[in-house]
């Protein structure tokens, strides 16, 4: 059976993924677009050949029966009433992140799915299918470091439109960070803290960049994330945990080495497409294969949820200079898978 997803926005990472279902995976093809532009959906459609329907609204597409899955890939304050709706309409629904932009939103969209009695809501945290991050937390599992003490990370992106703010430094980039070190130390976070160093003139006005959100965890665990959206000089992803014994590295992406007029170097990348292409293949492929058996698998409404209260005590520490508590309500049995 070929299922048939809906996309819910057309824009960067919808077309990636219309392109990776189109062209990469097997299982699944692209039946229906929306987007409020419609020129964006006409543009999206057109190179990959498809003959997909284009609807006028997301709540249109989704109550479509040439919709088996939906795909939301809007912008991240656009995606909680799309997920409400198709979880009401019992269809499975890939939503990149943030699941929403407030712990609110979120919490909204766990007591539909928990009141619909199944699973039906994957969150686009790719980091968790990248082999780099899987590998880590196998090692940290096994006990090859001994306890995890200490998190250095960094997340630097090359540079940032005007209409990146300061917030989005919490909710639309360390919102990576704040769930995968959540998944790979296996712990919960207790509070957390916001400074800024001096500011970068690659910087426009109305952002603070770059800024060290400083976390602690329920067992203890310090971890510091420098979250550097304007480094200019690539898309640069670093993970390093400090254990009692021994410390472990996520890997640097595969790169040629050349020797070449007297300097020996390696390319970095710029671009989050390329940096976790493979993971976004394996996390839709997780999709595809849950989707089709009228489920979800992979980071659930819950994880997106957890990151969103993480997020919001950091966008208070932003605004305070203060150490902020994480308040975490108990997860319900529900998702214990
Ligand atoms: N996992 C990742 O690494 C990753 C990478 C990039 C983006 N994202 C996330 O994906 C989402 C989209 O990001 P993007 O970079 O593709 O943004 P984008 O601006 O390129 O595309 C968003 C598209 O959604 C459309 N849109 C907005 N509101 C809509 C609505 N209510 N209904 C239908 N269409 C709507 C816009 O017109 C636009 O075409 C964001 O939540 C972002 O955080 C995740
Ligand atoms: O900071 C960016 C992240 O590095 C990417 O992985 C995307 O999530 C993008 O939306 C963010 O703006």
């Amino acid at each position: 059976m070929t299922l048939n997803i809906g996309v819910i926005g057309t824009g960067a990472i919808g077309r990636e993924h219309m392109r990776r279902i189109t062209q990469v995976l097997s299982g699944a093809r692209i039946s229906a677009v929306t987007d409020v532009n419609r020129a964006a959906a006409e543009s999206a459609i057109a190179p990959l050949g498809l003959e997909a329907e284009i609807f006028l609204t997301g709540p249109d597409l989704i109550a479509s029966p040439s919709v088996d899955a939906v795909l939301v890939t809007s912008f991240g304050a656009a995606h909680e009433p799309d997920v409400l709706a198709a979880v009401k309409a019992g269809k499975p629904v890939f939503c990149e992140k943030p699941l929403a932009t407030t712990a609110q939103g979120c919490r909204n969209i766990v007591e539909a799915e928990v009141a619909g009695g199944r699973r039906l809501v994957q969150v686009g945290f790719m980091r968790r299918y990248d082999a780099g991050y899987r590998m880590l937390r196998k090692i940290i599992a096994e006990d090859g470091i001994g306890a995890p003490l200490m998190v250095h990370a960094a997340h630097r992106n090359p540079g940032v439109g005007t209409n990146y703010v300061t917030e989005m430094a919490i909710h639309d980039t360390l919102i990576h960070e704040i769930d995968v070190l959540r998944w790979l130390l296996d712990d919960d976070y207790k509070t957390v803290q916001v400074v800024y160093p001096r500011r970068s003139p690659n910087a426009h006005e109305n952002l603070r960049d770059p800024q060290i959100v400083l976390i602690e965890t329920a067992k203890g665990v310090r971890i510091d994330v420098e979250i550097f959206v304007n480094c200019v000089y690539g898309y640069d992803i670093q993970c390093e945990v400090v254990g009692e014994t021994g410390l472990a590295k996520l890997p640097e992406p595969m790169s040629i080495q050349t020797r070449s007029k007297a300097r020996l170097s390696n390319e970095i990348l710029t671009d989050w497409k390329d940096r976790f292409i493979d993971a976004y293949d394996v996390e839709l492929r997780d999709f595809i294969e849950a989707a089709s058996k009228g489920t979800a698998a992979g980071p659930s409404s819950w994880d997106g949820y957890a990151a969103a209260v993480a997020a919001d005590a950091c966008v208070e520490a932003q605004k305070s200079g203060q150490i902020v508590p994480v308040t975490m309500p108990e997860k319900p049995a529900f998702y214990n898978f």
